[in-house]
């Protein structure tokens, strides 16, 4: 018997990825997808690279057409995803791709998200080596209700967290820059998203640790740490229309050597299938993760500044959102944590 999914919000860019994840998956059976203004529309006009599943009708967000499957996935505007959550049993395997339950802090949700903080969830991020030899991993297998990592942070914590958890790098002075492309904002009109703005040029955004995502970064981080993190992030906006290139520096603790850090980033992700450190001076680049639920990563010690830089790509809709839900469904359900993932990317 094939494990019944829902996924809501399918009509989105992150509902679109996970459904054509979970097309591919071997145990998974695509039972109801949902969407708002989408309602009654088949799938084959509003995701018209879904061709298996073209001819299933988008159904109205609710309680009742979310009730009777194994899993749930909510893809869903932040804020949305804690009522309905509600109403499914503690034995329904909920996965929110939003950010409702993502932070501990319900004073970073207050100044970063407003309104009440519905709680957190544990976290999508297998691969997170956590203070005391932990991985975030231990903390998905058997788990009914789950959070899925934002896209920068996915890049940013896997980034820096092997210096963090080998206790080689100050938690003061962490410095990110992630530039993204423009499906990481949904895929509603925006008119900052217009092609003719977005083509052709680059530009930041939240810029001075306004953007809700620093707090995420810092929690990741200091899970690796074991003490807080603190951390300046910057956004930028590149003109592409999948993936993360995040830059991560941070300052190395004295008498820390070049051949340490490289030792500790080889040791944190030496049995990940979906974590590479490349071999040394090949640096990653977006177009080789898309579609892909990998992260690449480079580093380099830059020794006259003192500190650790690392380049980290991912693919904001696959590992970023989508490959990291159903690897966290993998986890939960005890399947193999590598089904249905797409090893391979697409080139050029
Ligand atoms: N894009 C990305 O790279 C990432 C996105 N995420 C998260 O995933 C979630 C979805 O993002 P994304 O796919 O980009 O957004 P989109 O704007 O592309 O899609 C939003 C989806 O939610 C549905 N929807 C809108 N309002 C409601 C509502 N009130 N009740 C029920 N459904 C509603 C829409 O349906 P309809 O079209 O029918 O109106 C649509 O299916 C967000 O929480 C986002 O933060 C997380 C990581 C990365
Ligand atoms: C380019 C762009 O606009 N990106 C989005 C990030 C989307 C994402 O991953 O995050 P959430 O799931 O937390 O919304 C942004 O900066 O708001």
């Amino acid at each position: 018997m094939k494990i019944q999914v829902a996924v809501a919000g399918a009509s989105g860019y992150a509902g679109g990825e996970l459904l054509r994840l979970l097309s591919g998956h071997p145990g998974v059976s695509i039972k109801t997808v949902a969407g708002a203004s989408s309602a009654a529309r088949t799938l084959g006009e509003v995701q018209p690279h879904l061709h298996s599943l073209a001819d299933m009708v988008v159904q109205d967000t609710s309680a009742e057409t979310l009730q009777g499957h194994d899993v749930v996935f909510l893809a869903l505007p932040h804020g949305a995803s804690a009522s309905l959550a509600e109403t499914l049993g503690p034995e329904v395997l909920v996965i929110d791709a939003g950010a409702d339950f993502r932070l501990e802090s319900a004073s970073d949700w207050g100044q970063y998200y407003g309104g009440p903080h519905a709680g957190a969830w544990p976290y999508g991020l297998p691969e997170l080596p956590r203070t005391g030899g932990e991985r975030q991993r231990d903390r998905l297998r058997g788990a009914r209700r789950v959070a899925v990592p934002g896209c920068y942070p996915t890049s940013a914590v896997l980034a820096l967290a092997p210096g963090f958890a080998a206790g080689l790098l100050e938690p003061r002075d962490v410095v990110v820059v992630s530039a993204s492309g423009a499906s990481g904002a949904g895929r509603a009109l925006k008119p900052h998203l217009l092609a003719s703005e977005v083509m052709g040029s680059m530009s930041p955004y939240g810029v001075g640790g306004g953007h809700r995502h620093t707090p995420e970064i810092e929690q990741g981080l200091s899970w690796a740490a074991g003490e807080p993190v603190q951390v300046s992030f910057t956004p930028t906006l590149a003109p592409m229309p999948r993936g993360i290139l995040t830059t991560a520096t941070a300052r190395l603790r004295e008498g820390v050597t070049a051949g340490e850090v490289r030792a500790a980033w080889e040791e944190a992700y030496a049995g990940e299938t979906f974590v590479r450190l490349l071999p040394e001076g090949a640096w990653p680049a977006t177009s080789s993760v898309v579609g892909s639920n990998h992260v690449l990563m480079q580093l380099a010690v830059d020794e006259r500044a003192g500190r650790v830089v690392v380049t980290a790509v991912v693919d904001n809709l696959t590992k970023g959102t989508a490959g990291a839900a159903v690897q966290a469904m993998n986890l939960a359900l005890g399947l193999d944590e590598t089904s249905g993932l797409p090893e391979t990317g697409l080139a050029p």
